[in-house]
């Protein structure tokens, strides 16, 4: 009999990813799946429901308890309330979530199996049953640099990222939208007209985007498009951001390494920007090399390490044509290029990197992690 496996948070963004996925790879074939819901409890299930065609109360432990295997993608502040009562009842299932809250408990392992396969089988083989996604940058880094962390070529990394608004929420992507729309139209005569001057085209442009009438509420009062935005996620300690402080905790994590900032952790640090793009983050990386390997050695251990990577030659028109966000959003490829030696000495390593912070940044290691748990 199929288990039994509980959907919560599925009819949310990183949700609905993940269900556009699970029917893609056919992963409801293998299931008897039960959605819940925070909101509609007693209303219909989508049509992937097979015989439980009722959305359950994503807030009552008995019917949560039923499950053996539950997915959530509902959020950080579900998780704090729901999960403690779960396990307090004696749930003793599978528990995978997109949300960060349990990402750095013991107990818990962050899920990329192309990456840390082995992390997963050894916390499998030990009983594990907390399944978490990484940061969405954290995992799309890993995705690119991959094979350099796997034959322990890595020193160091600097990440300076290029993050999307779909990185922010739903309502984010909406409102980058809005802001273009707004700085459109306060000079949509200006550009019809081939002779109206630059300078008044662009005075208007920044006084739109400085005027209060400027849809800025969800993102705190700034302008994204037309901008940029050189903070994401609360403060930390360090003069970090959290997100920051992600790439250097999360990564070491993932690849089964000492606690970073500890002894014989990998220190990975950089700064984290939002850029007006709707749902790929990039990042440009400096990445010290213990020793001074051969570019061609290093693009075929990158290009090897996984499925999805992409090595891309280091040329203008094809870096314009394949490393970037309007190439791979909606995609599973993580291209990787820009690859040269850098200034500062032959063991230091340029990169670029981008990829679908939905797929890879949040859905997919969740439903490949049900896969590792159907075939255990
Ligand atoms: N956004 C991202 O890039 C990433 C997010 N995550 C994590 O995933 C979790 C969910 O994020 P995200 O998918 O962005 O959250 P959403 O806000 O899109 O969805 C969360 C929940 O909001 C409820 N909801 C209320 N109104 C609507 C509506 N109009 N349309 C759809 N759902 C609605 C739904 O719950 P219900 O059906 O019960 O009413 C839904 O499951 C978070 O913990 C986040 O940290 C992880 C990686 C990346
Ligand atoms: N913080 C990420 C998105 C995200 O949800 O991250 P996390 O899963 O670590 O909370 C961003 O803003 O791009």
């Amino acid at each position: 009999m199929s288990k039994l496996v509980g959907l919560v948070g599925w009819r949310g963004m990183v949700g609905s990813v993940l269900i556009d996925r699970m029917v893609q790879e056919k992963d409801f074939d293998l299931i008897e799946p039960v959605f819940f819901s925070t909101s509609n409890a007693g209303g219909k299930a989508p049509a992937q429901a097979k015989n439980e065609t009722t959305l359950q109360d994503a807030n009552n432990i008995d019917a949560l308890k039923r499950c053996e295997i539950i997915i959530t993608c509902q959020g950080g502040d579900y998780t704090k309330e729901v999960y403690p009562k779960l396990r307090a009842a004696g749930w003793n299932g599978h528990w995978i979530d997109a949300a960060s809250s349990l990402r750095m408990a013991d107990d818990a392992i962050i899920v990329l199996d192309p990456v840390n396969r082995n992390v997963i089988d050894a916390a499998l083989g030990k009983g594990g049953k907390n399944w978490i996604g990484g940061n969405c940058t954290v995992s799309l880094m890993l995705m690119g640099l991959g094979g350099l962390f796997q034959h322990n070529m890595v020193e160091w990394v600097s990440a300076m990222t290029y993050q999307a608004a779909s990185g922010a929420g739903a309502q984010n992507m909406r409102e980058l939208l809005s802001q273009m729309g707004a700085l459109h139209d306060a000079v949509k005569d200006d550009l019809a007209n081939p002779s109206s001057a630059i300078l008044d085209i662009d005075r208007k442009v920044s006084a739109t985007m400085r005027s209060a009438e400027f849809p800025t509420k969800n993102f705190r009062n700034t302008a994204l498009a037309g901008s940029l935005i050189p903070w994401i996620d609360v403060p930390v300690e360090n003069g970090q951001s959290k997100e920051e402080w992600k790439g250097g905790a999360e990564c070491n994590k993932i690849l089964g390494n000492p606690a970073f900032r500890t002894a014989g952790s990998i220190p990975i640090d950089g700064l984290c920007v939002r850029i007006g793009a709707m749902r790929c983050h990039s990042q440009g990386l400096t990445i010290k090399l213990k020793k001074d390997v051969p570019m061609d050695e290093i693009e075929s251990i990158l290009a090897s390490a996984n499925d999805w990577v992409k090595v891309v030659p280091n040329v203008r028109e094809i870096s314009e044509r394949d490393l970037t966000p309007a190439a791979v959003t909606g995609t599973l490829t993580v291209p990787v290029g820009r690859l040269h030696k850098m200034a500062m000495g032959n063991d230091y390593l340029g990169a670029f990197t981008v990829g679908d912070q939905l797929l890879w940044g949040a859905a997919e290691p969740l439903r490949r992690m049900l896969r590792i748990l159907l075939e255990a």
